[in-house]
């Protein structure tokens, strides 16, 4: 192993609600440029991690660090101006708004332009919102949006709607993307486009991504490294192949799901 940084540094996080202890001393690297999953039986604490990571809860104990710095002392809205954007479990978009505004609302999680400056559309605000509007139509047309870019959302079949949380997610321009049970609701082929996307937006977007799935088949088909979670511990950690057969995990999986 390099002495370098990792992108993301999950160290030793406990969660606690009232009894439940939720997680309990979860540690792991993830490098910049690896797609990581995390997997689990219900109830192993994927969740509670994923809120951790998007700043919804904050660990008893514990640190996580991005690139070398806590992120511990962020509000959630403002993750996306240290490089980390999300999706939702269920999509979470402005249903009346056009596939257009509800990226271009990504964009502005990350530019930060000051209200005022916006009211009086000093020269400032216009660069950045035509900046953002550039970034977002390069996005929309990269994800297959642009013929969709001016409609509603609400009326766009589930997948693309999927799509375009991912347009909106990539227009905060994160490092590290988590997303959360991405293939939910999907057919197999959309799983299977999924996958091939996800590997497009580290590959050609230079994006490093964080999954929280169920969909073993996606996981272990598109994952650099895996890390199992159990009863809010580690359960294994290592390639597909390897957490794949771990007798740890296996008895897993088999105990909760004969799947
Ligand atoms: N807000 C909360 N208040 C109390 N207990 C919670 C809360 N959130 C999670 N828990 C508990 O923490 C544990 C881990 O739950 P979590 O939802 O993180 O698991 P998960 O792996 O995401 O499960 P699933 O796959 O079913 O979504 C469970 O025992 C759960 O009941």
């Amino acid at each position: 192993m390099s002495g370098a940084e990792p992108l993301l540094r999950v160290a030793d996080i406990r969660v606690t609600f009232g009894g439940i202890t939720a997680l309990d001393g979860v540690s792991f690297d993830q490098r910049a440029g690896h797609i990581l999953g995390l997997i689990g039986p219900n109830g192993a604490g994927k969740t509670t991690l994923f809120n951790c990571l998007s700043r919804l809860y904050h660990p008893t104990s514990g640190d996580i660090r991005l690139e070398g710095a806590s992120i511990l002392g962020r509000a959630a809205h403002r993750i996306a101006e240290i490089g980390i954007g999300r999706t939702f479990q269920n999509v979470a978009l402005f249903q009346r708004l056009s596939v257009r505004d509800n990226a271009l609302v990504g964009g502005h999680a990350r530019t930060r332009s000051s209200m005022i400056g916006d009211a009086l559309r000093l020269p400032a605000a216009k660069r950045t919102e035509r900046d953002s509007l550039e970034r977002v139509h390069e996005i929309l047309s990269w994800l297959g949006l642009e013929s969709v870019a001016d409609a509603p959302v609400g009326g766009l079949p589930f997948g693309t709607q999927k799509r375009v949380e991912l347009a909106r997610a990539l227009a905060t321009r994160p490092k590290l993307l988590l997303l959360d049970e991405p293939a939910g609701g999907l057919n197999h082929d959309e799983v299977h486009e999924l996958g091939r996307l996800i590997r497009r937006i580290r590959d050609e977007r230079g994006v490093s991504v964080l999954l929280v799935e169920h969909h073993m088949g996606l996981v272990m088909s598109i994952a650099d490294r895996v890390v199992a979670l159990n009863f809010g511990r580690k359960l294994a950690e290592g390639t597909p192949a390897e957490v794949q057969r771990d007798p740890d995990v296996i008895r897993a999986y088999l105990g909760d799901k004969a799947a």
